[in-house]
């Protein structure tokens, strides 16, 4: 049996405190202990390990991790340590020109490699109704281009990040690369999430026929800003197989690849998507 999990955290500016926060929750997890599990597939929220700062400490935060990406390695580490797939949500990594970040979400095998990462591609530049009013993430990141989907034993995996979430052709695209799960790590604002968070994941999970696994941020965040929570797994039929509404947890679900099989041949969507 495979389980999909997607953590919720309330990441703070403090590296040591967020990875504290996300073993805590990884040892709560009941399918470590569940002999029947074969494979567990665990996902963080976006920026997991260093949120509710000022933007720019994310860039110094890049720069002081380098060159040889401790948080990646300590990411890995947890990883290796609970024998998991890891979608560690997304990190901060300094680009070439030294100047911005990539918003990039990373993938570790129960064996700690990195099997792959993806750059998130849409950026949040979005005026909302809330104390922060204008948000720019483009001031420090450089938006990725590529669309990745990571090959495990037991399915192959989309990545997404928070806003790509309102972006379908990019889930097609992840759909049309063979992707049966699509994981979304988010900081949703409470304002937008409350609005249109639950629709926009049914909704790629319906047209996409695929596990939809969103972790998110969620509470109050040292800078004020407020974010959703509501983390969930949806199924490839559009249901909400568990849902967080707030606070710290975790929320999990057995994936069936035979689910996923049996929606695609009754009612052929990926098979047919308009793409090349
Ligand atoms: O910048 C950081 O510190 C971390 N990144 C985020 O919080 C990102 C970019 S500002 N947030 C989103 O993409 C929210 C999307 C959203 O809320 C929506 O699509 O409605």
């Amino acid at each position: 049996m495979i389980k999909l999990t997607a953590i919720q955290l309330c990441s703070k500016p403090d590296v040591s405190a967020n990875l504290q926060a996300i073993r805590e929750q990884i040892e709560k997890m009941k399918s470590l202990q569940e002999t029947d599990v074969t494979a567990n597939l665990v996902v963080l929220p976006e920026c997991c390990l260093y949120f509710g700062g000022r933007d720019s400490e994310q860039l110094e935060l890049a720069k002081s991790s380098q060159p040889s990406n401790k948080l990646m390695s300590s990411l890995a580490e947890i990883a290796q340590q609970f024998n998991i797939y890891l979608v560690a949500g997304s990190i901060p990594v300094l680009t070439s020109a030294q100047d911005k970040f990539t918003n990039q979400c990373c993938v570790f095998s129960p064996q700690g490699e990195l099997l792959s990462s993806y750059d998130k591609i849409h950026l949040f530049d979005v005026d909302v109704a809330d104390s922060e009013a204008n948000y720019r993430e483009s001031r420090f990141t450089k938006a990725g281009t590529e669309a990745k989907v990571v090959n495990t034993p037991f399915a192959d995996i989309g990545l997404s990040i928070c806003f790509d979430l309102r972006f379908p052709l990019l889930f097609q695209q992840l759909a049309k690369l063979g992707a049966s799960v699509i994981t979304v790590p988010s900081a949703f604002t409470r304002v937008t999430g409350k609005a249109h968070w639950e629709t926009l994941l049914k909704a790629r999970a319906i047209e996409n026929q695929a596990y939809i696994v969103a972790s998110a941020q969620e509470g109050i965040h040292a800078n004020g800003r407020e974010t959703w929570g509501h983390s969930m797994i949806i199924s490839p039929w559009g249901e909400v197989l568990d849902c967080l509404p707030e606070g710290e947890g975790y929320v999990s679900a057995v994936f069936e690849l035979e689910k996923v099989n049996h929606i695609r041949q009754s009612m052929p969507l990926v098979s047919n998507l308009l793409l090349k």
